[in-house]
C-alpha cells in the first residue's frame, strides 16, 4: 500500500526497511514481498510516479525535460569542475518512485562481460561473474516489438532476452540517419564492425540502440516492479519522507547493528522512527546512499568530526571514489529538414506529434530521445596512448569510449538550442574513466558533489581520441551529400589543442555515478558493509569501477541477485 504521511503507517517494525524506492529499491520490495510471511517498508524521498502532471517523465522522448529543474529530481549540482574551466555542472537524479530509471534517458545497455567478471574478482565472490549473472539478466528484462512495429529481424539477438518484468525495445521511431550510420559499418567494418546485439555481453561494434520503453512508454522499476506489486499487505511504501539517518540498534557479533531508520518529510517537521527484524538496505543510489551513511557516523572520521558529527565505524572510504561517464556533443548541420529538431522550431508540428503520442503512444514521442544507434570501441592495442598509459578497461570485450549517434542536436548545460537548421550530433563518451570523488554533510542540504571530470590526462586522451572516431565515422561516403558542415561551436575541432579546449568548455555528465560505497572497501561480497551488522547496500554506488555502458541495466542485474543473497542469508 501506498502512503504519503509517516503517521499513516500501521507498524514501526517490519522485516525489512529500504531506503528508496529507486531503480534498485523497487527491484528489492518486489522480490522480498513474494514471501507472503515477510513485510517490508519501503521509505521514499520523492514522489508518485502517477498523476496529472507525469508526462514528462511517461513520454521517451520528453526525458529530457523530466530534469534538471523539476519535481522529479533532487536538483543537485557539482562543485566546480576545475578541468572544466572550473564550472559546475548541473547532476540530476531521480526524486520520484522508480528513482532515476523514472527521469533517465532509457538506453538499455549492460556492459561488457568483463565488467562483471572484473567485478567478481574484487568481491571474491563468483556469483558476480557475467556466467552466474545470466539468470538475472535473462530474469529481470524482455524485449517487445517497438512501438512503430516494425521488423526487427537483423537489429538484435533474440537469445540474449529474457521474460522480465521490465520491458525493452528497439527504437520505435525511424530517423533519417538510420540507414546512413548502418551502411558507415559496412564501409569502415574494420574500425566500426556492426553488431547484432550490444547487450550480449560483448558491445563492442555499433548497433541498434534498446530502450526501456514499451507500447511507446517509459519502463522504469516503478513501471515493471513496484506498481505491480502495491496491492501486497506485506508491502508499505512511504513517499515525500527522507531518512535522514541510520540509527545505531546495538551490537551483534562484536559489530555496531544499525536496523533502524529516523525519517522526516522536511527538515523541520517531526522526526519519525522505523526497526527491521532482518536488515536494513539502502538503496538510495550513488549519492543518496553515502550521504546517509555519513549522516549515520559510518564514514572518515575527520572529515565527520569537520562536520560535528561522532564516527561509529571509520572508514574513510565511503563517499569516495565516485566515478561517473564524461559526455560530449558534437555537432554537424545537415542536408535535411527532416531531423527532429523540427519539433522544437515548429510550434504546430509539436503539437501534432503530442497528439499522436496522446492517440495511441506511437510517432516521435514514442522514441528514445537520444539516439537510434550506440557504438562501443576500443582504442587499438598498437596506438601510440598505450606508451603513455595502462590500459584501465576491465579486459578485452570492454570499450574506451562510446559514441552515440543522434538525429537531431544534441545540447549540454553549456550550449542552447539553435533557432533553425538540421543537424545530427555524435556524442562521445569516455566509459572507462579514471577520474573519482565525492564529499558530503547534511540531510536536507546538498551534498558535495564533484565527478572530477577530465582531470586525469588518460581521460583527456580518450576524449580526444573518441572525437577524432567520431570525425572519421562522418567522413565516409554515405554522409557525403548529408553532412554540410561542423556546428560552430565544434568547427575548430581538428587539431589536439583544439578538441581539449572544445572538451574542456562542453563536457557534461552522462549521469551514471557508482562507486560511493563500493565492493572492496565499503561494502562486502555480499553487499553487507564492512564492520557494520544489520545493514546492506544494493544500488549503483556499489560497482568497484563504473560499468561500460549506461548504468541502469547493471543496477537492475545486481539488485536480482542481491534479492537471492538476502533471501538465502535468512533462510532458516
Ligand atoms: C537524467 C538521467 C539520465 C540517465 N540516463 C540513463 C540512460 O539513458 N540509461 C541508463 O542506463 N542509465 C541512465 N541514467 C543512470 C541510471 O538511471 C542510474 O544509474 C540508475 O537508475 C541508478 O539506480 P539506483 O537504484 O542506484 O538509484 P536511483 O534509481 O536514483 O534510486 C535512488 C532512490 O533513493 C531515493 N532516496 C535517496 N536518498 C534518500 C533518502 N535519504 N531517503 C529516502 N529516499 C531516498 C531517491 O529519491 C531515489 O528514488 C540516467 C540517470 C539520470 C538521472
Amino acid at each position: 500500500k501506498l502512503y504519503t504521511e509517516p503517521s499513516q503507517l500501521r507498524s514501526t517494525t517490519y522485516d525489512y526497511v529500504i531506503v528508496g524506492a529507486g531503480t534498485a529499491g523497487s527491484v528489492l520490495a518486489n522480490r522480498l514481498t513474494e514471501d507472503q510471511k515477510i513485510r517490508v517498508l519501503v521509505v521514499e524521498a520523492g514522489r508518485s510516479n502517477n498523476g496529472s502532471d507525469v508526462a514528462n517523465i511517461r513520454i521517451p522522448f520528453n526525458a529530457p525535460l523530466a530534469s534538471p529543474g523539476t519535481p522529479f529530481d533532487w536538483n543537485f549540482t557539482t562543485v566546480n569542475q576545475p578541468s572544466l574551466n572550473n564550472q559546475p555542472e548541473p547532476y540530476p537524479r531521480g526524486k520520484v518512485l522508480g528513482g532515476s530509471s523514472s527521469t533517465n534517458y532509457l538506453v538499455y545497455t549492460r556492459g561488457a562481460s568483463d565488467d562483471y567478471d572484473r567485478l567478481a574478482k574484487i568481491a571474491g565472490d563468483d556469483g558476480w561473474t557475467w556466467d552466474s549473472l545470466h539468470p538475472y539478466v535473462l530474469k529481470h528484462s524482455s524485449i517487445v516489438p517497438p512501438a512503430d512495429g516494425h521488423n526487427t529481424t537483423g537489429q538484435f539477438d533474440p537469445a540474449w532476452h529474457g521474460n522480465g518484468p521490465l520491458r525493452t525495445s528497439l527504437p520505435g521511431f525511424p530517423a533519417v540517419i538510420d540507414p546512413l550510420v548502418i551502411q558507415t559499418t559496412q564501409v569502415l567494418s574494420d574500425e566500426f564492425p556492426f553488431n547484432l546485439d550490444i547487450n550480449s555481453g560483448n558491445p563492442l561494434g555499433i548497433g541498434w540502440t534498446q530502450s526501456t520503453i514499451a507500447n511507446g512508454t517509459r519502463q522504469s522499476s516503478a513501471v515493471a516492479y513496484l506498481g505491480p506489486v502495491l496491492f501486497r499487505s506485506n508491502l508499505d511504501v512511504l513517499i515525500n519522507t527522507q531518512v535522514t539517518r541510520l540509527i545505531q540498534t546495538g551490537r551483534v557479533g562484536g559489530k555496531p547493528d544499525f536496523r533502524s531508520i529516523e525519517f522526516a518529510q522536511n527538515a523541520k517537521s517531526r522526526r519519525f522512527h522505523a526497526t527491521a527484524r532482518r536488515e536494513v538496505i539502502l538503496s538510495s543510489g550513488a549519492v543518496g546512499t553515502p550521504q546517509l551513511l555519513m549522516l549515520s557516523g559510518i564514514g572518515d572520521r575527520e572529515a565527520l568530526s569537520r562536520v560535528g558529527i561522532t564516527a561509529i565505524v571509520n572508514n574513510p572510504d565511503v563517499g569516495e571514489h565516485l566515478q561517473d561517464h564524461p559526455f560530449l556533443p558534437l555537432q554537424w548541420e545537415v542536408n535535411s529538414n527532416e531531423t527532429f529538431d523540427q519539433i522544437f522550431y515548429n510550434p504546430d508540428l509539436a503539437a501534432a506529434v503530442l497528439d499522436q503520442w496522446n492517440h495511441n503512444h506511437t510517432g516521435l514521442l514514442s522514441t528514445n530521445p537520444v539516439t537510434n544507434q550506440l557504438g562501443f570501441l576500443r582504442i587499438p592495442r598498437n596506438h601510440s596512448i598505450w606508451e603513455q598509459f595502462e590500459d584501465p578497461s576491465s579486459g578485452p570485450h570492454a570499450p574506451h569510449y562510446e559514441i552515440a549517434f543522434g538525429n537531431s542536436f544534441v545540447t549540454t548545460s553549456a550550449q542552447n538550442l539553435p533557432t533553425s537548421g538540421g543537424f545530427l550530433s555524435i556524442t562521445p563518451i569516455v566509459v572507462s574513466p579514471t577520474s573519482r570523488k565525492l564529499n558530503t554533510s547534511n540531510p536536507f542540504d546538498q551534498p558535495l558533489i564533484d565527478p572530477a571530470f577530465l582531470s586525469t590526462d588518460y581521460d583527456v586522451a580518450v576524449m580526444v581520441e573518441a572525437v577524432r572516431a567520431s570525425q572519421r565515422y562522418i567522413a565516409a561516403s554515405p554522409w557525403k551529400d548529408y553532412i554540410i558542415r561542423p556546428f560552430i561551436d565544434s568547427a575548430n575541432t581538428t587539431t589536439v589543442e583544439g578538441i581539449i579546449e572544445y572538451s574542456r568548455q562542453r563536457t557534461a555528465t552522462t549521469r551514471h555515478p557508482t562507486g560511493t560505497a563500493q565492493v572492496g572497501k565499503v561494502v562486502n561480497g555480499d553487499l553487507t558493509i564492512k564492520n557494520i551488522s544489520g545493514l546492506r547496500v544494493v544500488d549503483a554506488s556499489i560497482f568497484p569501477f563504473v560499468p561500460t555502458g549506461h548504468t541502469q541495466a547493471p543496477t537492475y542485474i545486481i539488485a536480482e541477485r542481491a534479492a537471492d543473497i538476502i533471501k538465502a542469508a535468512h533462510r532458516n
